[in-house]
């Protein structure tokens, strides 16, 4: 049996497995303890998770590094999670007492900040060139009609198809979700975000996840994409903005074309799993 640790950031939940542990088939790890009904058991019962984040903490560097990999329920590996980049470095503080940790991130090196009630992240530069989306378009994908949505394509380091509706809770994304997904303009697929504007200020949003293959309660890029996408079209400036998923809020704000995005982090509970016999083996 190996220790784990389950997290969320808004919602967005996550088992933690120290990388020095041996999982010999991460895949079937993730797929087999994420399932929400016989998965990891927590206090109250069954738990699942939209994925397995696996951390390789490097305690001797300043500030503390980890190098995170996620792995969603489905067995994919995602290049980047905003709010798994947030559980790590909480997870990384925990450990070694520091409030600074650098994530390293297939896509890229992002410098997180441990506080008392939030971690910020720094999530790098939301673009919307159609070969980093990527996006089969000649020119970025702006307001463009797909499956009844008027779809904004953004890469914030996964790619995000985004349409702002009058309210997110009139869109049936379980119907419309997996058409813009899986649709051709994506060569490698993308997430779903829906955003409306909120009375209170800032935007709800909702999110389909590519690899979870669901809505989650949160996603830290999809956060991102909807700010992103919205200082494109000048409804916003460069923040703070507030993003509010199913889960929880969050903050995005912008600094010399980087987004930050912040949120609290909870440590859920503690348990021990069987590293090669999975439950369903
Ligand atoms: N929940 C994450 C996003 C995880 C990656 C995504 N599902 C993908 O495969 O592109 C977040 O908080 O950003």
């Amino acid at each position: 049996m190996i220790p784990v640790a389950k997290y969320h950031g808004t919602g967005n939940d996550f088992i933690v497995v120290d990388a020095d542990l041996s999982v010999p088939d991460r895949r079937r790890f993730a797929t087999d303890y994420c399932d929400r009904t016989s998965g990891i058991e927590g206090p109250d019962g069954p738990s699942g998770a939209d994925g397995a984040l696996f951390l390789a903490l490097e305690p001797a560097f300043d500030p503390p590094r980890v190098i995170m990999t996620l792995v969603q329920p489905d067995g994919s590996v995602a290049s980047m999670c905003g709010n798994g980049a947030r559980v790590a470095a909480a997870w990384a503080a925990d450990r070694t007492g520091r409030d600074e940790v650098m994530i390293d991130t297939p896509a890229g090196t992002r410098h997180a900040v441990v506080g008392d009630d939030e971690v910020t992240i720094e999530m790098g530069r939301p673009t919307f060139d159609p070969a980093a989306v990527p996006v089969a378009r000649d020119g970025p994908m702006v307001d463009e009609p797909l499956a009844g949505l008027a779809v904004t394509a953004v890469n914030t380091g996964v790619p995000h198809a985004v349409a702002f509706v009058d309210d997110v809770d009139a869109v049936d994304l379980e119907a419309v979700a997996p058409v813009i997904r899986h649709h051709d303009a994506f060569p490698d697929g993308a997430n779903v975000t829906v955003a409306s504007e909120h009375d209170g200020g800032g935007f709800r949003q909702r999110t389909f996840e590519r690899g979870v293959e669901g809505e989650t309660r949160s996603c830290g890029t999809g956060a991102v994409a909807v700010a992103a996408v919205a200082r494109r079209a000048g409804r916003i400036d460069d923040g703070p903005v507030t993003i509010r998923p199913p889960g929880g809020d969050l903050t995005v704000s912008f600094e010399d074309g980087r987004a930050y995005l912040a949120g609290p982090v909870v440590h859920e509970f503690d348990a021990e799993l069987s590293p090669a016999r999975p439950r369903r083996a």
